[in-house]
């Protein structure tokens, strides 16, 4: 049995909160033409470059597919959960982290489509490795029911 080594990518949660700071909607991305998966919908981020840590690979993702920058103060990073997922093309540690700081206009430099979402998300079709993050999220918010539409119907 061969396992395959996991290619390691940061992704990024943006998340909006009230005043009071309870957390509300969050940011979707569609994969960009010529890319595997091309028009699914996930969060936004990258494989880790050599020597970078998940927050480095993060900060150069976001602001290269995006045109924003991650705040550099306390809090405004929080490492989230891991999560491998094997696929045919490859296989990934996903490192979501929550992200609730940043500047900047959002661009979307890959020409792909931004949507802020709550649950259910209505945006189809989500990635398989985005669906799991849909669910952590559906615990935390005491949500009930279906988190996303199926692609199919
Ligand atoms: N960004 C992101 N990637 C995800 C998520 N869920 C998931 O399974 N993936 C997978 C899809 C890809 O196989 C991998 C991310 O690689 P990528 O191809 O988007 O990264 P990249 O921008 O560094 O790509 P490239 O420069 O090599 O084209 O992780 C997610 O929510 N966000």
């Amino acid at each position: 049995m061969s396992e395959r080594t996991p290619v390691e990518v940061a992704v990024g949660v943006l998340i909006e909160r009230d005043a009071a700071g309870h957390e509300g909607r969050f940011l979707l991305t569609s994969r960009p033409e010529g890319k595997v998966y091309a028009g699914y919908w996930e969060f936004p981020g990258g494989k880790l470059e050599a020597g970078e840590s998940v927050e480095d690979a993060l900060r150069r993702e976001l602001h290269e597919e995006l045109g924003i920058t991650i705040g550099h103060g306390p809090g405004a990073v929080q490492p989230w959960q891991q999560l491998v997922m094997d696929y045919p093309h490859a296989r990934v540690r996903l490192h979501f982290c929550k992200v609730f700081a940043w500047t900047g206009a959002f661009e979307m430099r890959e020409a792909q489509q931004m949507a802020w979402q709550t649950l259910p998300v209505a945006v189809v079709p989500v990635l398989p490795g985005t669906i799991p993050v849909l669910q952590w999220f559906a615990q935390e918010r005491g949500h009930t029911g279906p988190t996303h539409r199926d692609a199919s119907v």
